[in-house]
């Protein structure tokens, strides 16, 4: 598969090993404004864009222009993700975003909306989450806090939205911290006067979400529509 890196930081690098390790070839590498680059749909299998918050929406939506399909996991640009859907639907191109494309972060996932399903109607206790991430780090909270957070409200009507640090009764606080290093850590905590239930998620490498990253992209070359990291594991384990 011929890939395009958009963004060769952290993160492009490391998905650069990996694709080569599992026979792609990177054919493009993208630092700086799309716009300066050619991009020739028919040299081009998949584009994967881990770039910066500003860029990403510019990023995809070319890439769909010029009908290369699109894996996405940069955070912090997803006020425009209706957008990019509409033009991906627009250009019959293919689309695939996560906020977290690590195997062990999507079965965290699922553990998240089974957990915030039981604790629903359990008035005593009061959810939070919490992220721990690297001092480079450009957006908080992180993408995945906001996941996790979004799929804990859909799970419990009385819980109306997030908000980083202090919220209101009816939101989940989300505690943003940032260490040297860290690649990233997710906890959600469900305290009560008497006991407090967590469930916890840590990243040890990038070597995760690179590989989530790369796989999706295999899943995605040659398909059209908008895909799920969901979709990807299912046919992975035939489930
Ligand atoms: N969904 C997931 O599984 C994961 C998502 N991320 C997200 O991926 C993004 C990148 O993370 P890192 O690699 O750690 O950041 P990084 O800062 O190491 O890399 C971003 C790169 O984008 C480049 N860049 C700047 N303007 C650009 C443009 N217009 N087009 C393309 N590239 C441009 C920068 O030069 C930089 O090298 C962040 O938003 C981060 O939150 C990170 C890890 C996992
Ligand atoms: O910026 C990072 O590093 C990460 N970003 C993603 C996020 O915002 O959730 C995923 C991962 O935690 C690492």
């Amino acid at each position: 598969m011929k890939i395009a890196l958009l963004g060769y930081g952290r993160m492009g690098k490391t998905i650069e090993e990996i694709a080569e390790q599992r026979g792609h070839e990177v054919v493009l590498k993208v630092s700086d404004d799309i716009d300066n680059h050619e991009l020739d749909g028919s040299k081009i299998d998949v584009a994967i864009d881990f770039s910066i918050p500003k860029a990403a929406f510019k990023n995809i939506t070319t890439c769909f222009k010029h009908n290369i399909p699109v894996v996405s996991g940069t955070t912090g640009w997803l006020d425009n993700y209706e957008k990019a859907r509409k033009i991906c639907k627009e250009e019959d191109s293919a689309f695939i975003y996560a906020s977290n494309f690590s195997l062990g972060v999507n079965v965290f996932f699922e553990l998240n909306k089974k957990l915030a399903g039981m604790m629903q109607g359990l008035e005593d206790y009061k959810v939070d989450i919490e992220e721990i991430h690297h001092t480079q780090k450009l957006d908080a909270p992180s993408g995945t806090a906001i996941t996790l957070a979004q799929q804990i409200i859909e799970e419990n009507s009385k819980l109306k939205g997030w908000q980083l640090d202090d919220a209101d009764e009816d939101e989940i606080p989300i505690y943003a911290k940032r260490e040297e290093n860290v690649p990233g850590t997710h906890t959600v905590t469900y305290d009560s006067p008497i006991d407090s239930i967590e469930i916890k998620h840590t990243a040890k490498s990038r070597q995760g979400f690179a590989l989530g990253a790369v796989v999706a992209a295999e899943y995605l070359k040659g398909k059209q529509g908008i895909f799920t990291m969901k979709d990807v594991l299912s046919e992975l384990f035939n489930n």
